[in-house]
């Protein structure tokens, strides 16, 4: 299992981002669901080894992170879009890919390769010299996923990629997922249940910290069916449905 942990919970002061969670992970793309502070990106900066976690066990491609020399082969094998993306903003976007290609070890003959297509995947071909600073909200969000994916990641962790994304770039971004996802474990957190329902085989369901639905997108649905839950789309309805249950 390329994503393996157990009873893991994560605080900040007094709050409890992640409360117990326990849930493994093979290849193919599990969309995260669950309202605002529901704790998807405490989870996913953990398993991003961004955070340690507070309590329990993270095993990631069948590494320890907690131990220096593994989290280091953990993160060359890493892909990692957070939801507020650093960058120069006099670099271009090949440069900006190119930093993170170095950082991930990627060998040195292969960089500029592996740059192009990270950049073309992403439909940025034609804004590769153009700096960062001046592209648009979507572009910079296109360039942070370019930068993820440009090591060819076994596990691939997005926050939010969708958010302000157009329509046509949001269609072209779902099949990248599902190609990304015939070899990699990719963990997609969204708002979107479109984005679940098109490109993700699997979905979890977050809320105060714990996964109250683990299953199919069809799952999801079943579970609003015959339901007066709020939600315009079969999804929405599962998806509240789920949630209601949850807290009563
Ligand atoms: N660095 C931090 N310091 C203090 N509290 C934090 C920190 N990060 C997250 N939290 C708290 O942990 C809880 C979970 O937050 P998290 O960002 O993981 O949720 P989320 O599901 O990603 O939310 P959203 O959908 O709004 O992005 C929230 O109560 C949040 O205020």
């Amino acid at each position: 299992m390329n994503i393996d942990i157990t009873d893991v919970t994560r605080r900040f002061g007094r709050t409890r981002a992640v409360a117990g969670v326990t849930m493994s992970a093979g290849p193919g793309v599990l969309g995260l669901l669950g309202p605002n502070g529901a704790g998807k990106t405490s989870l996913l900066r953990m398993l991003a080894t961004v955070i340690p976690p507070t309590s329990g066990r993270i095993r990631l491609l069948e590494r320890d992170p907690g131990v220096a020399a593994q989290r280091r082969a953990i993160r060359r094998r890493l892909g990692y879009v957070p939801q507020h993306l650093g960058y120069y903003p006099s670099f271009t976007v090949v440069e900006f890919v190119e930093y993170f290609a170095l950082l991930k070890e990627v060998p040195a003959a292969q960089v500029p390769r592996a740059v192009a297509t990270a950049v073309e995947r992403v439909g940025l071909g034609d804004k590769a010299r153009a700096r960062m600073r001046t592209l648009s909200g979507g572009m910079l969000r296109r360039a942070g996923i370019a930068q993820a994916i440009v090591n060819d990641p076994e596990l691939l962790l997005l926050d939010e990629p969708t958010a302000g994304l157009d329509p046509e770039q949001r269609v072209a971004f779902r099949g990248l997922l599902r190609d990304l996802g015939q070899t990699a474990t990719v963990v997609v957190s969204t708002h979107l249940v479109e984005d679940v329902g098109a490109a993700c085989a699997q979905v979890a369901l977050m809320d105060g910290g714990r996964i109250v639905f683990h299953g199919t997108p069809q799952e999801l649905t079943a579970r609003g069916e015959g339901r007066t839950a709020a939600g315009d789309a079969p999804l929405e309805r599962g998806y509240s449905t789920v949630l209601a249950e949850a807290r009563s």
